[in-house]
């Protein structure tokens, strides 16, 4: 970026289990772990600050112990990261000490941040290890991480470390250069995708269903991308076997953000890859925490005067009289989605209901299947109590930006369980 006046930039690079270890061997790949390293300590050198999310734990496991392939059973698959994790880690050390860098483990799963002192502690971590110049290398931690509270892939964990450390770039490294709009192994025609300024309105080929051993695919580093740019990150997808690339492409995305180039001025050229333009107004801190940090028990169901009301500039807190009904079992202080629904069951003829956010709730979901629709004054006669005359506090509301995006899942609307 020579030249430029350089912002101090915090870069988030995402490494699959197949930028790390052979998809057969399980070996790792050192020659693209030592461009890797070169390239963090470089960024690092110019001044930024650099995270790794690196998978790898249990193909790493698998070569210790000599195994062929990702066993099926949870425990077995957990105990592999666990044994995978240490020798992982000591490889990123080893290499990283060669370069005189030091790194930092922190092993993060869904459970641990939902709450938010945790989460503020994870933050904290960050911020000092920054202050040091140490590189710090996130992984879940998938002795903990079974079912629910599973992030589900790295993606997604990148994605919202991303929003944690308020970053700048989220790279998500990949064995294409860039997202098509056709499968460009089957179709000549297929063309690459260099901007995405809206993810609800991309078109592209996302048939990559992932490697073996990693969980992800293209499709879920679609959904991280949404999460990070509406933090504000600018996301690239770009090929993980050329990481030299990615000074490259965050050298020509500044150059292009400080001085964006008239249309017949010739103009640099990056390396291939796919960018995803941050929100402008980005979702920050708590409110990204509510949206993405926190995994929903359940659905509120609110009618349109409610959805009219907390979405406008004053007044946001949600009364019992805008929710019209519930699914799931969420006790009091627990998160649920918000959808905003006509009526229940809909009907044909209804606008389809859409997502809008998330809640923190003061009340359980047994609780309000009592108390909607009735006034806040009625909530004592109806539970016997009222703790507070809202459902759930303006602050513990977060909306996402596009907030007709989310078609909500038809299953909640089947007048299925537990939904009245
Ligand atoms: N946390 C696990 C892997 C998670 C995962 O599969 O991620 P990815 O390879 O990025 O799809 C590990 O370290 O092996």
């Amino acid at each position: 970026m020579a030249g430029q006046a350089r912002r101090r930039l915090t870069i988030v690079i995402k490494l699959g289990t197949s930028s790390i270890v052979d998809e057969k061997t399980h070996e790792p790949l050192f020659s693209i772990l030592s461009v890797i390293v070169k390239t963090c300590v470089k960024l690092i050198k110019d001044g930024h600050r650099v995270v790794l999310v690196s998978s790898g734990a249990i193909g790493v496991g698998l070569r210790r112990m000599d195994l062929d392939r990702r066993p099926k059973h949870l425990p077995k698959v957990q105990a592999l990261a666990a044994i995978g994790q240490c020798r992982l880690m000591s490889l990123w050390d080893k290499l990283f000490d060669n370069l005189n860098q030091p790194v930092a483990q922190i092993l993060l799963t869904r459970n641990d941040i939902a709450d938010r002192t945790q989460y503020q502690n994870a933050q904290a971590t960050f911020t000092e290890l920054f202050k040091m110049n140490v590189i710090p290398i996130v992984n879940e931690n998938d002795t903990l991480a079974v079912t629910e509270i599973k992030f589900g892939d790295n993606d997604t964990l990148s994605a919202i470390t991303a929003g944690m450390v308020q970053a700048d770039y989220l790279f998500l490294m990949t064995d294409v250069d860039c997202l098509y709009d056709k499968n460009p192994r089957s179709n000549p025609e297929a063309r690459a995708i260099e901007v995405v300024e809206d993810i609800a309105d991309l078109e592209a080929d996302v048939s990559s269903a992932g490697s073996a051993l990693g969980t992800g695919g293209m499709s879920t580093k679609i959904v991280a991308a949404r999460f990070a740019t509406s933090a504000g990150v600018t996301t690239v997808i770009t090929r993980s076997s050329k990481p030299g690339n990615i000074p490259a492409i965050v050298s020509y995305i500044e150059s292009r953000r400080a001085a964006p180039p008239s249309p017949r001025q010739n103009t640099a050229v990056a390396p291939l890859h796919t960018r995803f333009l941050p929100n402008p107004h980005p979702i920050r801190d708590r409110q990204f925490w509510l949206l993405y940090s926190l995994a929903p028990h359940g659905t509120i169901f609110i009618d349109y005067g409610a959805w009219k009301k907390m979405s406008g500039t004053s007044t946001r807190n949600l009364l019992p009289a805008g929710v019209v009904g519930v699914e799931g079992n969420f006790g009091q202080q627990e998160a649920a989605r918000l959808v905003v629904v006509q009526r229940l069951p809909p009907t044909d003829s209804d606008p389809a209901p859409f997502e809008v956010g998330r809640a923190l709730v003061n009340y359980s979901a047994a609780e309000i299947r009592k108390i909607r629709g009735l006034k806040s004054t009625d909530i004592h006669e109806a539970l016997g109590y009222a703790d507070s005359s809202y459902v759930a506090l303006r602050g513990n509301i977060a909306f996402y930006e596009d907030k007709r995006s989310r078609p909500a899942t038809p299953a909640l609307l089947d007048g299925g369980v537990g939904l009245d």
